[in-house]
């Protein structure tokens, strides 16, 4: 067999994180165009030569199950076997005779050994070719005990198991060293609790012809500089070009609403105020570059250039109930959260007008109900039941669009996992909205800042930092953000995968 050529398309959809059904569809739309073997001897070559460079020449056995995966595992056994590696081949049941996997395996010359858990244990390192984006229904407990038997797992595209379209554990799976999969990653490699089982995942280019884009629209993005841009300042800002962001502060509990205050003004926000009627006395304590209004809130809503609004931080739920529908009628842009959702979550019809919502997962719950199946899925049908972009936070958080845009970022720090960083976050994407960003755009831009001052944040105070520690990094974070989206401009213009 000759190696195969890898050519480097043009980058078309760079961010993508391709569901199962998207990646059919472009091996389809190759089969047209390509003999129907050569993508999977590029796939199964890319694998080989990734487990070449990463490991010294060991016992390997590859467990190949019937689909295309499994094809791709025969190429890998070849190619291994090939370069002097002693390889075997398990496999789980035959390829489809006619079918290019059984043209492989046809290929496939060496030792064939049973797909036994005792065979497995005795490899020093198994490529898991038994089911990839064709994995349909649950694993079966035995085929399962067979791969939980293996050493040192490299799985090919997923590891079997793992639902590519959502991270979901279809049965078992099990934890493997590292991952290959080809064209683009899939939400399943980075989504809990499936990614956490990837181990790394490295993106092979297969030589996909750039046709095989035509007619894909990718649903899902990963959040990343480029996917969005941030508005650019320059010499003739003012306080208002930059956008005013306002909150609603309450008497009780004012730290939160400080901390999204903050946010909004390491964020760029040119004005941040805070409408804290009686609470006015605490909030004037505090920084002296914010500015805290103790009007009637109808009265400061007579300021058309106050269009951004955080409700819900650090306010009780009568507080809300006395300002929220205030701002809707004004029609105001309104990102909801904390105090807000735990209102909107007793009827969801309160929340219909707000801009955008921030639950974390147990909020989440409270206002959708039980999340069953994919997260991904359940944060959409979110988004459209409320007309508004839902941000489901999380280590892997989730930004869904009710017009169907999803895009998932995982550029975040355990760093965040302390009270108050969410008021943060509020008011990050407030400032963004604040500048002009549309919502959803702002909102992933906002979560991606926001994880890269929590990963600088904890860098500078060991790994433990405060929600207090998180604003100061966010002005390089927004100077990082603006270097990369440019940077991802460029790799695309060349024609370069990121
Ligand atoms: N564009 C790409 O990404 C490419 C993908 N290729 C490979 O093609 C794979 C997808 O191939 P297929 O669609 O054939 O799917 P798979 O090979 O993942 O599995 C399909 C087979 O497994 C069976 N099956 C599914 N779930 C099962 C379960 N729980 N228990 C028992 N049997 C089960 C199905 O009935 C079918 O026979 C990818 O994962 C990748 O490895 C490459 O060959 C070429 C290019
Ligand atoms: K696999």
């Amino acid at each position: 067999m000759p190696s195969p050529e890898i050519s480097s398309p043009v980058s078309r959809h760079p961010f993508a994180l391709l569901l199962p059904e998207e990646s059919d569809r472009m091996d389809h739309a190759a089969a047209a165009i390509l003999p129907s073997t050569r993508l999977m001897e590029n796939a199964g070559w890319a694998v080989a030569r990734v487990i070449r460079n990463r490991f010294s020449p060991r016992r390997v056995t590859v467990a190949c199950g019937p689909g295309n995966n499994g094809g791709d595992g025969y190429v890998v056994a070849r190619n291994l076997a090939r370069w002097g590696w002693s390889v075997r081949v398990a496999a789980l049941a035959a390829p489809k005779p006619g079918t290019p996997a059984a043209e492989m395996a046809a290929c496939w010359t060496g030792l064939m050994v049973p797909f036994t858990a005792e065979e497995l244990a005795g490899a020093d390192l198994v490529v898991d070719a038994v089911f990839g984006s064709g994995l349909k229904r649950p694993v079966a407990d035995d085929v399962a005990a067979v791969l939980a038997a293996a050493r040192e797992v490299v799985a090919i595209d997923m590891p079997s198991g793992v639902a590519g379209a959502s991270g979901e554990i279809l049965g078992k799976a099990r934890d493997c060293t590292l991952t290959v999969t080809f064209v683009r990653p899939r939400p399943g490699h980075v989504l809990q609790p499936g990614s956490d089982l990837c181990g790394e995942v490295i993106c092979a280019d297969i030589g996909m012809p750039d046709a095989a884009w035509d007619g894909i629209t990718p649903v899902v993005q990963h959040n990343k500089p480029g996917l969005w841009s941030l508005p650019v300042s320059g010499d003739g800002d003012y306080k208002y070009r930059r956008g005013v962001v306002s909150l609603c502060g309450g008497a009780e509990m004012p730290g939160a609403t400080r901390l999204s205050a903050r946010g909004a003004r390491r964020s760029g926000a040119g004005l941040v105020r805070i409408s804290a009627g009686e609470g006015a006395p605490a909030y004037r304590l505090g920084d002296p570059g914010l500015i805290v209004d103790d009007a009637p809130l109808s009265e400061l809503l007579e300021d058309a250039r106050r269009k951004v609004w955080i409700c819900g931080p650090g306010l009780t739920e009568d507080e809300v109930a006395a300002t929220l529908p205030q701002l809707l009628k004004a029609d105001r842009i309104v990102l909801a959260d904390a105090g807000a959702l735990a209102w909107g979550a007793q009827d969801l019809s309160r929340l219909k007008g707000v801009a955008a919502v921030t639950p974390h997962i147990g909020e989440f719950r409270k206002l959708f109900g039980p999340v069953e199946g994919s997260r991904l899925d359940a944060a959409l049908a979110a988004a459209k039941r409320i007309n508004a972009v839902v941000v489901m936070k999380g280590p892997d958080t989730i930004i869904a669009a009710p017009d169907g845009r999803l895009a998932i970022n995982t550029h975040a720090s355990s760093a965040l996992a302390t009270a108050g960083s969410g008021d943060t976050l509020t008011g990050v994407i407030a400032a963004l909205l604040a500048a002009g960003m549309d919502v959803w755009e702002g909102c992933c831009a906002g979560v991606w800042l926001h994880g890269e001052a929590g990963i600088e944040a904890g860098k500078a105070h060991g790994g433990w930092p405060l929600a207090e520690d998180l604003d100061l990094p966010l002005g390089p974070a927004r100077a990082t953000a603006t270097r990369l989206a440019r940077e991802a401009g460029d790799k695309k213009a060349t024609g370069s995968l990121l």
